[in-house]
């Protein structure tokens, strides 16, 4: 057994301490509110480590509680407060389409988890940039951003390709596509050059720009394959399944591929996985939070001087 586990504390040290010290240097003080309307425990978690981790970093963190019916005079009262840089809202709040409605209740000046249609639409679209000269990045959503963190951080990402091609040859597997991590996590995936293969309980489509990247975003093909068609073809396998009793079928998986959980539960067996991974990475939460601040930094810099210097 040869498999190297890679920690999401480590993977995120790095943009953890960038921000610490570009919060200090510049003697800034952003400020994120977050909104729980909910009473989903993992919300609440989530809202606990992103605490924890302003705290760490300089960020200012406010984490008002309210209830689901009042919650859009709250998120309008934060639009208009320029002492807020940052909102987000812990979802599910109503679980079904007042969401998406809630999402675009945001201002998009202030939509850390790029949330917002606009920001759904550039990234569907490949648009990387809010204006013409370039000078302000679209805000991509946290946790597809941090998964595209650890695969730059473990290599599955070439440097030597250009920007925006380097996973040229990379076939992935994501297993999950909701709205919020699956589906934009495969588009994003294949915009930046991948045969993605994006799984979810109901079949699996093909997201991919096609035979060298002829395209320049990604189009989607539905398949008749199944998983176990899928994962000996996967050089990366990414799952999200919120259930405790799914585990992906380790003899399936190819040798040697990288693995990627980003479920709050261990899609896969830890002891099998071992036998046939590069790399394992078991959970992503540490890295989606410092993409979290990031974004805040970023909308900061728009709101305050109109462009930004973060990388
Ligand atoms: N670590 C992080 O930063 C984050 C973690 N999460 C976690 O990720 C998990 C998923 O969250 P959501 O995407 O919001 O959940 P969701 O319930 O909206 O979506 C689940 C997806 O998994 C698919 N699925 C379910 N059972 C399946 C099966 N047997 N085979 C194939 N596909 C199956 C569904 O079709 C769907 O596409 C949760 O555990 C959540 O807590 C969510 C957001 C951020
Ligand atoms: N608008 C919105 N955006 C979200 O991203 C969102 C949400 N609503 N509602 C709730 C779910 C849940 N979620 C998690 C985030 C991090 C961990 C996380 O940090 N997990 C740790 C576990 C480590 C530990 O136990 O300390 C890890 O992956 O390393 C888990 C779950 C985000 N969610």
């Amino acid at each position: 057994m040869s498999c190297k586990v890679v920690l999401a504390q480590n993977i995120s040290a790095q943009y953890r301490d960038e921000l610490k010290n570009t919060i200090k240097a510049r003697g800034i003080r952003p400020k994120l509110v977050g909104f729980l309307a909910n009473d989903d425990p993992a919300a609440g978690k989530y809202a606990e480590w992103t605490a924890k981790t302003c705290a760490e970093t300089g960020v200012e963190f406010e984490l008002r509680k309210c209830s689901r019916n009042d919650l859009e005079d709250k998120i309008v009262e934060a639009n208009e407060d320029t002492n807020v840089h940052g909102i987000m809202v812990y979802y599910p709040v109503f679980g079904d389409r007042q969401d998406q409605y809630l999402q675009n209740v945001v201002s998009v000046a202030k939509d850390v988890e790029g949330l917002h249609h606009k920001y759904v639409y550039n990234m569907y679209h490949n648009i990387r940039f809010l204006d013409d000269a370039h000078a302000k990045k679209c805000i991509l959503p946290c946790t597809p951003l941090g998964i595209v963190k650890v695969m730059e951080y473990v290599g599955v990402y070439n440097p030597i390709l250009p920007y925006g091609n380097r996973l040229h040859g990379r076939v992935v597997c994501v297993i999950n596509r909701s709205e919020i991590v699956g589906r934009p996590l495969a588009a994003l995936l294949a915009n930046d050059g991948a045969k993605v293969y994006s799984v979810d309980i109901n079949g699996i489509q093909e997201f991919h720009r096609g035979v060298g990247l002829q395209l320049k975003r990604h189009e989607v093909s539905e398949t008749t394959l199944k998983v176990e068609d899928v994962l000996p073809l996967s050089d990366v396998v990414i799952t999200g399944v919120p259930t405790p009793n799914y585990k992906v079928d380790s003899s399936k998986i190819k040798d040697g591929a990288v693995c990627i959980n980003f479920s709050t539960f261990k899609n896969f067996d830890g002891e099998e996985i071992k036998k046939k991974a590069s790399i394992y990475v078991p959970a992503v939460g540490k890295v989606t939070v410092a993409m979290l601040e990031r974004n805040l930094v970023r909308l900061y810099d728009y709101q305050t001087q109109g462009t930004s210097t973060t990388a």
